[in-house]
């Protein structure tokens, strides 16, 4: 049968891809050869316990951690070990665990920084503060002295603001109240209005489960579960998130 995450792309390549996914932290092996396939306009959501290594997939992917080239593909071409910057050129931005915003930038130098990547796209300064208006009220405010939510807005907007392909999303949820994380993901469908495909790691399996199309389950650095979001079920998952 074909496989709609290779035909729905050009050529039958897929958006983002990695194949037999590896990496180090020096000696020490975080992955064990990750095949994770992205179509166009898809949202994945990666789940796992503490230490599944879904952080370290995320900055191989955006090129944190040095990977072999060919390990990560953007529509084909091997990205795998780009330095971040030329991978965010390419069109994949991250918005990393703990929001990192600059702490000496007000929030719109901290969106505008999230603009040298000079992507062309439907994402700019004024379409931002309409999606979430409290950062045009705080644009001048210190990024650091927002809430918790309110950086993690930020930290969306600045990944947005180089119109990427692929919107890598780290733990959204971390540290928010159940309210706040409501919100930030309620602007999911708008972000992803012209199609753009996301990749979320989350704590939240049943959040995880109604935002994402299909999830891939990590544990001990190798993919134990993957599959449609809604399909699978809680004990399927307890195994591959468990391993009991
Ligand atoms: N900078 C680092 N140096 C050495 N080992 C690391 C480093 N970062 C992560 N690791 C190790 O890599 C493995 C995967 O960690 P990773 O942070 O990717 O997992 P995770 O699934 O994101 O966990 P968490 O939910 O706690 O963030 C773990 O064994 C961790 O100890």
């Amino acid at each position: 049968m074909a496989d709609p995450l290779r035909t729905q792309a050009s050529g039958g390549v897929p958006l983002l891809e990695t194949a037999g996914l590896t990496a180090f932290y020096g000696d020490a092996q975080a992955l064990f050869g990750i095949d994770v396939v992205l179509g166009e306009g898809e949202r994945v959501a990666v789940i796992g316990a503490n230490g599944a290594g879904k952080s370290s997939f995320m900055k191989a992917v955006c090129g944190l951690v040095r990977v072999p080239a060919a390990q990560v593909r953007l529509r084909g071409e091997p990205i795998g070990g780009l330095p971040p910057g030329a991978i965010v050129r390419r069109g994949i931005a991250m918005v990393p665990e703990g929001r990192r915003l600059f702490p000496s930038l007000s929030v719109e130098e901290n969106l505008r920084m999230g603009a040298c990547a000079n992507r062309v796209g439907p994402w700019h300064l004024e379409r931002l503060y309409a999606l979430f208006p409290v950062l045009k009220e705080k644009r001048r405010q210190p990024g650091t002295a927002l809430s918790g939510g309110q950086q993690q807005m930020v930290a969306i907007g600045r990944a947005l603001m180089s119109n990427p392909a692929v919107l890598l999303c780290d733990e959204l949820s971390l540290g928010l109240a159940p309210v706040v994380i409501k919100e930030i993901y309620d602007a999911l469908p708008a972000i992803c209005a012209e199609g753009m495909a996301v990749v979320l790691v989350e704590q939240d399996v049943a959040l995880a489960q109604r935002v994402a199309d299909r999830l891939y389950c990590f544990q001990e650095g190798r993919v134990t579960l993957s599959g449609p979001a809604q399909a699978l079920d809680r004990a399927q998952i307890s195994q591959a998130y468990f391993g009991v």
